[in-house]
């Protein structure tokens, strides 16, 4: 097997103890983006070789796919509106548990998933912990709507970048049909009071700022550390 690299081995080591959590009979989260695939592939093997039980709700194109590949049972939120653990990945996270998400443009699901799950669990790797989130937040927005959510993001401070797709002209474009846009705020001092007021935006579908993840699991190359939310 091929030996993996520094961050890869951290990411790898905060999917695998997620996934200590998972039992079964549990209706789990599946994320996006390359940490939650770890998480993927192992509940998978888990699902071949012991016999795990268990349901997944993907947050994405790419995560079915992957999940179906790697054999675990897939339902819809219809089918599982409540979840017992959600595991996904982040691009930032704070020492209070705020994330930004929304790297993989998959944030409007991944927030569905999330807030539909009993425990949220977030797996990074130590390069993505920050003192204050600073990354260009992700949107998604109905392409009908760009010009409004523009301005609206520019009297809250912040300047929209559309993302562009790689091996295609033109914007990326979502799972759910549309266009994602990177604001740049600069440092956030309050991410739940910047969440409530893009939340408030008409048009813009969904933004990458989470304030509800419960236990952080944060990989390095020789441990795992975990953050959790006092309740
Ligand atoms: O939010 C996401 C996708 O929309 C991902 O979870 C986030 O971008 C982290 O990805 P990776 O684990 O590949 O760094």
């Amino acid at each position: 097997m091929k030996e993996l690299s520094g961050s890869e081995l951290a990411k790898k080591r905060a999917a695998e103890k997620a996934c200590e959590l998972v039992k079964d009979g549990m209706a789990v989260g599946l994320g996006t983006g390359s940490t939650a695939a770890y998480a993927i592939r192992l509940l998978g093997r888990r699902v071949r070789d012991e016999g795990l039980d268990i349901v997944g709700v993907p947050t994405s194109y790419a995560s079915e796919e992957l999940a179906i590949e790697y054999g675990i049972p897939l339902v819809s939120l219809a089918e599982r509106p409540e979840l017992d653990i959600d595991i996904d990945g982040a691009d930032q996270v704070d020492a209070s548990l705020n994330l930004i998400k929304g790297g993989g443009a998959a944030h409007t699901r991944e927030k569905v998933v999330a807030c539909s799950s009993r425990l949220f669990v977030v797996v990074i790797d130590d390069k993505k912990m920050k003192d204050l989130l600073s990354r260009p937040v992700p949107i998604e927005v109905l392409p009908y709507a760009r010009r409004l959510v523009e301005r609206k993001v520019a009297e809250l401070g912040g300047r929209c970048m559309m993302r562009m797709g790689t091996g295609k002209d033109g914007p990326i474009i979502s799972d759910n049909g549309n266009i994602i846009m990177d604001c740049d705020f600069g440092p956030i001092e309050s991410p739940a009071l910047l969440s409530q007021k893009l939340s408030a935006i008409p048009g813009l579908v969904e933004h990458g700022i989470f304030t509800n993840a419960d236990i952080v699991y944060i990989g390095y190359e020789d441990r795992v550390e975990s953050l959790e939310r006092k309740r």
